[in-house]
């Protein structure tokens, strides 16, 4: 961009960082209402969305007409036009968008809009959308994919495992990845899921959710989902996954065990797996519900070790009558997971997978930081929650 670009934007992205959540109401007031079939596409609640699009506007403002970082935020808008594909955005879309910026950017640029201006502000959002619509476009197979429901069943009040079959054909994905989801329930809200077990050419597919206090989505899967529900899919995120040929430690908090299951299960496919030892930790010995899977897993593949950990040792009256996890005769260590890892023993020459609630994703990185592994040896999703 030209040098006189550059005070023009970095005024744009002031006046916008002043008052972001004016901006973003204007530009959707102005999208819906020149294309108003667009509402359609949004979700209910617009103020999360109106957020991230400032974050991003803003981002582009600052970054665009500096010397670095370019390389970084074409990548970045090259996943968010990937990323709406799913929302079923279109050539025209992109259009009424960039007008809608453009006339905004006018009306909050006020006396200091003039040709010039003009010019240097439809440059860079051309280019924003440009970045976007390009990389939508050469995205090869269709943005989504569905699955039936086929069973669905509790592991205790507010966790269940709903199995499904794929309807299209499945992209490819990695065990350990999550998938970009959508139920009929919520037909505006996409929700990433880990499957817990590896994709597969029978297009099987299984997650294991919890219903977060709150959470809408999480809740109806609990809830509402029945055999019959179609399910649809986008893209595949996340990078976990393990090198061959170097010890593992993976720490899993309650059902953050999906993806790590579905790593060991594609593990247990090769006979040289590395040593893995699995800290699987829930509040309670009745929520540690995958122990027996475990123990299965373990007896065939010696190359696993699994130790338990529970917050208290004792269940509450709401989770009694479960299983006594001591009779899969793995260790069962009390204490936050994280704690009980970082004590029990030297994983400095370890890759370390995490994987759980976002406190515990957080804690136990700290805690094993502090006992030596460094950072760049630990994987874990984004921390979102
Ligand atoms: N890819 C991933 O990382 C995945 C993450 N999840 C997330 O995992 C979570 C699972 O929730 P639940 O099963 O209810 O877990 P939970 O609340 O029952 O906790 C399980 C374990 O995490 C530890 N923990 C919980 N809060 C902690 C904190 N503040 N500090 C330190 N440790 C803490 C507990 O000590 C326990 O060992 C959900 O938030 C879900 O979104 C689920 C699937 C995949």
């Amino acid at each position: 961009m030209s040098e006189t670009a550059r005070p023009v934007l970095h005024d744009l992205r002031d006046r916008l960082a002043a008052d972001p959540d004016t901006f973003a109401r204007n530009v959707f007031a102005r999208l819906f209402g020149s294309a108003p079939t667009l509402r359609d596409m949004f979700p209910a609640h617009l103020s999360h969305l109106r957020e991230a699009f400032t974050d991003v506007i803003e981002h582009v403002l600052d970054v665009l007409p500096g010397d670095d970082g370019h390389d970084e935020l074409i990548e970045l808008l090259a996943q968010l036009g990937r990323d709406h594909r799913k929302y079923g955005v279109t050539e025209e879309h992109y259009n009424v968008m960039a007008q809608a910026l453009v006339d905004e950017a006018a009306a909050a640029l006020g006396p200091r809009w003039d040709r010039a201006t003009a010019e240097t502000v439809a440059q860079a959002i051309m280019l924003t959308t440009g970045v976007m619509r390009g990389a939508a476009q050469s995205v090869p197979g269709p943005a989504t994919w569905r699955a039936q429901v086929v069973q669905k069943f509790d592991i205790n009040r507010e966790r269940v495992v709903v199995r499904l079959i794929a309807l299209d054909p499945m992209p490819q994905f990695r065990a350990g990845q999550y998938l970009e989801t959508r139920i009929p329930q919520w037909p505006h809200a996409w929700r990433n899921l880990s499957p817990s077990i590896p994709p597969n050419d029978a297009g099987e597919l299984e997650f294991h959710v919890r219903s977060v206090p709150g959470g809408h989505v999480s809740t109806s899967i609990v809830k509402e989902t029945a055999p019959g529900d179609i399910w649809t899919f986008a893209q595949a995120h996340g990078t976990l996954q393990v090198e061959a040929g170097r010890s593992v430690l993976m720490v899993a908090g309650g059902t953050g065990l999906a993806p790590l299951r579905a790593i060991l299960l594609s593990m247990a496919l090769h006979a040289d797996s590395a040593p893995t030892h699995l800290f699987y930790g829930a509040r309670f010995p009745g929520e540690l519900y995958e122990l027996g899977m475990l123990r299965e897993l373990a007896a065939v593949n010696p190359w696993l070790k699994v130790t338990a950990v529970v917050d208290d040792s004792t269940d509450p009256w709401w989770v009694e009558g479960a299983p006594d996890p001591h009779q899969w005769g793995f260790e069962v260590l009390r204490g936050r997971v994280g704690d009980i890892v970082a004590q029990y023993g030297d994983w400095t020459d370890r890759q370390v997978l995490i994987a759980g609630p976002a406190d515990m994703i957080t804690s136990t990185k700290l805690k094993l930081r502090m006992a030596g592994v460094p950072t760049d040896q630990m994987q874990h999703d984004p921390v979102l929650d």
